[in-house]
């Protein structure tokens, strides 16, 4: 019968065989024998394992902190240094959605005149987010610094406005997209309302508070009827969980500015396109499409009625954006509190003449020097609307907004700057 002892030691030969080859070795045999000091050395390792894990864990948590995209010193002065005004009269601007397309045109802007830019963007996969760090890059280069966060993170905003007392807010962070909210409709309440809100909770709290310019869109005439569309005209009837939440948007920020004395300015942006654009949206993915010599699925309204949009060009919504920032007007409040009534505005900004969608794509095809493979189908019920149009008077009258680039002339420079950035590589031109 094996001993105690015998079960505990490691019977293999080899050890035993050790006990015979000088007294050193017997030493370490008696040493291992004695089962307290077995004890002792179990108790040792466990401790030894102990404290290696929960020093991988506080290097883990260390890392964890360190690596934070937002913080210290180096990253404040990185955010001082970007808002740095360059021009007397000039504004210090808090960009949300700075990388993505209206965010980092209108960031580029504001810097190249003088103004202090900062941006904030929290680089989520709605589309392929090595584009947005490409604008990232564009904007890098002009000394405009584009903080990794998101807008419902209300401790991040917070510090922002500690580090820097902003004049304005351009807010262009949002979900974007018409036919993503049936996919995805809870993003659109997590950026477009929630994240609304948070933004608005901390520009009402800061002191001075920002003067808000913000991406309301098109999108809120849903299925009117009147054209074209002006801002007087009844938005009750959206036809998107997007448009739904922009529409919202534009009551909340109302709250704010009759509550707490914010200016407001909302812009409804008319169908966006150019250079660095969305590629979710149908003038891109249709590009690329027409590259690789997929087909295109182009939807059509109800009697076969083409659809039809407002396109417009990403520089004339950038001049609508920079003006409504230079005639933006003061909040009032100061600390949470209302001093008197601030200016609350809402602006079309379209290019008052729309195109159809089999038109897009003609004029697609003749700058790609590509046919392109049409499969037309009729619109599904996935929140589309039949066409937009827009009246452009108000901004005009305001900060003599006027768009100059048609369709035809906007889309060759878009298909200039889509062959320069992916090349031939999403397909091979024919011809
Ligand atoms: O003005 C806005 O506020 C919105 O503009 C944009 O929405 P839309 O006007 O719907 O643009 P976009 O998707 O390019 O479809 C264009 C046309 O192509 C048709 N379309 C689309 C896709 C397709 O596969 N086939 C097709 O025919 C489609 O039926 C439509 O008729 C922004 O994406 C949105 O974020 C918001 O900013």
């Amino acid at each position: 019968m094996p001993s105690l002892q015998d079960e505990l030691l490691p019977s293999t030969p080899g050890k035993f065989k050790i006990d015979h080859r000088g007294p050193h070795h017997r030493h370490l045999h008696r040493c291992f024998a004695s089962t307290s000091t077995m004890f002792l050395w179990a108790l040792f390792l466990i401790a030894l394992t102990a404290s290696y894990l929960s020093f991988q864990s506080f290097i883990d948590t260390g890392n964890r902190f360190i690596t934070t995209s937002w913080g210290g010193i180096q990253w404040e002065r990185q955010v001082r240094s970007s808002a740095q005004i360059h021009r007397s009269g000039g504004m210090s601007v808090l960009v949300t959605g700075a990388a993505g397309f209206v965010g980092t045109h209108v960031s580029l802007a504001l810097k190249k005149r003088g103004d202090g830019v900062v941006g904030i963007d929290n680089f989520n996969n709605y589309y392929d987010p090595s584009l947005k760090k490409a604008r990232r890059g564009q904007l890098q280069k002009q000394g405009v610094f584009v903080v990794e966060g998101d807008i419902n993170d209300a401790r991040l905003l917070a510090k922002l406005f500690d580090v820097v007392a902003f004049t304005h807010v351009m807010h262009l962070a949002a979900q974007a997209g018409v036919r993503y909210a049936m996919e995805n409709p809870s993003s659109y309440v997590h950026s477009n309302i929630a994240g609304l809100v948070t933004l608005l909770e901390t520009c009402k709290s800061a002191d001075p508070q920002p003067a808000i310019v913000w991406a309301s869109s098109s999108s809120v005439y849903g299925l009117n009827e009147k054209v074209p569309f002006s801002e007087l005209d009844q938005t009750d009837q959206p036809a998107s969980l997007y448009a739904a939440t922009k529409k919202a948007g534009e009551e909340i920020t109302h709250t704010y500015n009759h509550i707490y004395g914010l200016s407001i300015t909302g812009l409804r942006f008319f169908t966006v396109y150019g250079p660095w654009g969305r590629p979710d949206m149908a003038y891109f993915s249709f590009t690329r499409n027409i590259l690789q010599g997929k087909p295109i699925t182009i939807y059509r309204g109800k009697n076969r009625v083409d659809l039809a949009r407002d396109f417009t060009y990403i520089d004339d919504i950038v001049k609508g954006c920079v003006g409504s920032l230079d005639t933006a007007g003061r909040s009032t409040g100061s600390g949470g509190k209302k001093r008197g009534p601030a200016p609350y505005r809402i602006f079309n900004l379209g290019n008052t003449s729309p195109v159809t969608v089999p038109t897009l794509v003609s004029i697609l095809e003749r700058h790609l020097k590509v046919k392109a493979k049409r499969n037309i189908v009729e619109m599904p019920g996935n929140g589309d609307v039949p066409f937009t149009h827009a009246n452009i008077s108000l901004a005009k009258q305001e900060f003599g907004y006027k768009p100059t680039t048609d369709l035809q002339t906007g889309l060759k420079k878009f298909v200039k700057w889509y062959l320069s950035y992916y090349g031939y590589n999403h397909g091979k031109p024919v011809n």
